[in-house]
């Protein structure tokens, strides 16, 4: 669907506070794994995003009944699986959705998932999730641009994953949770959304221990209860939120953040040179009137610096005087955000997965994002400098923030989207 452009005029501070969502990324593998019950489940936190609704547009087909009982409240039945096939139409609007691969089979013995295509960045394998199933006893084809999984019994045994993977090890736990069978994860990931998906599952009376480790073991169960659960929040929005307050020299407050989960976000800031200060659930950025310094920057997975924050961080820094230094080896191709950055003045050379950037002032330009994150990226450019930045392709900031524009204005930002709603209510 395309939107009419966001407008974005800058060059003042901005100030008051701003509230997290629930997070987008921990959001979509719990929902997809309420397909383990019969059971009712009911979610708070769960943003109202385009990626939400394209989760549970997937999730009718397999059988999911939902309903939003609250603005971020969502029940979800799936009392049988009616199909067990996860078509291109609907897996390719979003690779997130390849996990439904593990649920379906769980719940059914076999599931046919389509290959999730290329994204805007490059591609994103998912060998590891095909080899962990195998190893563990699935029987995967490749067929006609499909992945075709069968499962006899249970899951049994032990998989070690050559790299980290947050859907890989998403998929190998949504697959192992029922049954009789006992696995192991080696080198499992430990991102947050993991953990949550754990936490979540462990809820319905699964069994799993090891969250947080790189060792998880799995044994199966023979079903789950249903159950209500509240999402963590966003860690990448409150990221955002908070380089967004670095880059136009204010001082304001990102409220519902869980501080443990933004390490590495709130220790760049400090080098930097902004002032963060921690209050429970809240953060205050203050970069009011500060000589900000450059800094150099490579993402790794949790609790590292994360890819999902590398192009606001880019942002930030082409508006900082020096040379600064940032390296995305997670996704190396994760560069769309450049050449828009350049209409807006910026001075960023690429080399491989290494971009140099020149910091100084932006100005404004009609300006187009060609994913979520590189969108971010550029409503944070805009907010920096004076003059109205048009930024097109509204429907990919749909996908990861929840009312945008309005929640922006409440920070005095000057931020227009000329749709009646920003966001499609997802239901
Ligand atoms: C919906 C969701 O939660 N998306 C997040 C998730 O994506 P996603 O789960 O797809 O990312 P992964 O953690 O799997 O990818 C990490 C790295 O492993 C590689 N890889 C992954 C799987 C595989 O089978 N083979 C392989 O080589 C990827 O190309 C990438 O270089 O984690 C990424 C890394 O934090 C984030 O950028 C995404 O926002
Ligand atoms: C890249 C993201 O999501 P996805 O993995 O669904 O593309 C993201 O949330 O930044």
């Amino acid at each position: 669907m395309h939107l009419t452009p966001l407008h974005v005029q800058g060059g003042r501070p901005l100030s008051g506070q701003i509230t997290v969502q629930g997070s987008k990324n921990a959001a979509l593998p719990v929902i997809v794994a309420t397909l383990l019950t019969r059971e009712k489940v009911t979610l708070h936190g769960v943003p109202r995003l385009s990626d939400v609704r394209t989760i549970l547009d997937l999730m009718a087909h397999l059988g999911t009944q939902h309903t939003w009982v609250g603005e971020n409240s969502l029940e979800l039945h799936t009392p049988e699986i009616l199909n067990t096939d996860a078509p291109y139409a609907l897996v390719s609007k979003m690779r997130a959705s390849f996990i439904v691969m593990g649920a379906i089979l769980a719940r059914a013995g076999r599931a046919t998932v389509s290959m999730p295509g290329g994204c805007a960045w490059g591609p994103r394998p998912v060998d590891q999730h095909v080899k962990a199933l195998r190893a563990l006893g699935v029987d995967v084809h490749e067929d006609n641009g499909n992945f075709d999984a069968h499962r006899t019994g249970s899951l049994n045994g032990q998989f070690i994953f050559e790299l980290l993977t947050v859907g890989g090890t998403h998929n190998a736990i949504l697959a192992a949770t029922l049954g009789d069978g006992v696995v192991t994860l080696e080198n499992a990931s430990i991102d947050t959304d993991v953990v949550e998906l754990i936490e979540f599952l462990n809820h319905l009376g699964a069994d799993i221990q090891g969250a947080g480790t790189h060792t998880l073991t799995i044994r199966g169960v023979a079903a789950l209860r249903g159950g209500e659960y509240r999402v963590i929040p966003d860690r990448i929005e409150a990221g955002t939120f908070m380089l967004l307050a670095a880059a136009t020299r204010s001082r304001f407050t990102v409220d519902n953040v869980r501080t443990d989960h933004l390490r590495a976000v709130i220790g760049k800031l400090q080098e930097i040179g902004a002032d963060v200060t921690e209050d429970g659930l809240s953060v205050t950025v203050d970069a009011r009137d500060r000589d900000l310094k450059p800094v150099n920057i490579t993402t790794q997975s949790y609790p590292g610096f994360p890819t999902d924050l590398q192009p606001q961080m880019s942002a930030l820094l082409a508006t900082i005087p020096g040379t600064s230094v940032v390296q995305d080896p997670v996704y190396p191709d994760r560069l769309t955000h450049v050449a828009e950055l350049h209409r807006m003045g910026a001075t960023i050379t690429v080399s491989g997965y290494t971009q140099i950037i020149q910091g100084g002032a932006l100005r404004s330009a009609p300006v187009k994002a060609a994913d979520l994150r590189a969108g971010a990226a550029l409503f944070i450019a805009g907010l920096t400098c004076e003059g109205d930045t048009v930024i097109d392709g509204v429907q990919y900031l749909n996908r990861g923030y929840e009312r945008l524009a309005e929640r922006l204005q409440g920070l005095g930002a000057n931020v227009t989207q000329n749709e009646p709603e920003l966001v499609p209510a997802a239901d």
